[in-house]
């Protein structure tokens, strides 16, 4: 499924928090959002998974307009996993992954062996079978998290929208966690913090900052010293390690006329150079 994000411009408390973004994924795509805190990424998975319509803009799925769609088809499409959403403590693992049918279920439908199918291979596919009959209440940070994974998982949808999918876990499950969603095909957009975790399994980055997007491509391309330094306020350094992209990264001395703050890492060194 492609998804087509149109010049889309959202205004919160009188501020604009995103300025015509345009960016498209297409079918089998994964994409990449990455940014400063604040610069608008969960405000543009928001309008993709309609939990905010675009005040200007259009965001299309296959060409369609997905604000002008029933809201139940648009949720059978759109899988979503949210930053701090409920997984409902006293449900069971497999009573919150089954929420994830919901848009497939008509008002008087009952819960089919396919709906039961759908739950049972999104258990497995996250890990969780083991997990069914526990409460998510008991369970860990990670833990829950694949819980919403799987419970996006369930609706079988053919875009996925992560916003920051591998918080709370810990490196070995933010690997899998996201070299499943790669294998699985479906075109993703997700918001990602960590710029090696982009560069290994997104084949394209989408940079926003203060609601702009300022640079969309290869990740190679895209994450360069220039536009890390420029966009974070870091030195960065990239480097090719037998294919991988690993990045080097300090925090830019940009105190005035060179009296640090205590905390800034050019005036430690300097100090150093000084006691030499
Ligand atoms: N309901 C709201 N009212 C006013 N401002 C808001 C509202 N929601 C978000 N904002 C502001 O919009 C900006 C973008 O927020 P958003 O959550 O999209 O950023 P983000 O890039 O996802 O940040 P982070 O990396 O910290 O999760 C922020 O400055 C935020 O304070």
């Amino acid at each position: 499924m492609r998804l087509d994000i149109e010049a889309v411009s959202v205004t919160l408390g009188g501020r604009g928090v995103l300025d015509e973004v345009s960016l498209s994924v297409p079918s089998g795509g994964f994409t990449a959002l990455v940014g400063p805190n604040g610069s608008g990424k969960s405000t543009l998975l928001r309008a993709v998974y309609r939990a905010r319509r675009p005040d200007a803009g259009v965001v299309r799925i296959d060409g369609r307009d997905l604000w002008a769609m029933p809201a139940a088809r648009a949720a059978r499409d759109v899988g979503v996993l949210m930053q701090e959403q409920h997984t409902g403590f006293e449900f069971t693992v497999a009573e919150s992954v089954a929420l994830g049918r919901t848009a497939h279920l008509g008002m008087f439908d009952r819960f089919t062996r396919a709906d039961q199918d759908a739950v049972a291979e999104a258990l497995d596919r996250t890990g969780l079978s083991a997990f069914a009959g526990r409460r998510v209440g008991e369970l860990s940070g990670g833990e829950r998290q694949r819980v919403l994974l799987a419970r996006a998982l369930a609706g079988r949808p053919r875009l996925l929208v992560l916003d920051e999918p591998t918080n709370h876990l810990d490196i070995r499950h933010q690997l899998d966690i996201l070299e499943l969603v790669r294998d699985l095909g479906v075109t993703v957009l997700a918001a990602l913090h960590g710029l090696d975790l982009a560069a290994a399994y997104a084949d394209a980055v989408a940079v926003l900052r203060a609601g702009r997007l300022v640079a969309h491509g290869p990740p190679a391309r895209v994450l360069t010293p220039a536009v890390i330094g420029e966009v974070y306020g870091v030195d960065a350094s990239v480097h090719d390690d037998a294919g991988r992209i690993r990045f080097g990264l300090r925090p830019r001395c940009v105190c005035p006329d060179r009296r640090c703050h205590w905390s800034c890492r050019q005036r430690r060194d300097r100090s150093v150079a000084d006691a030499r």
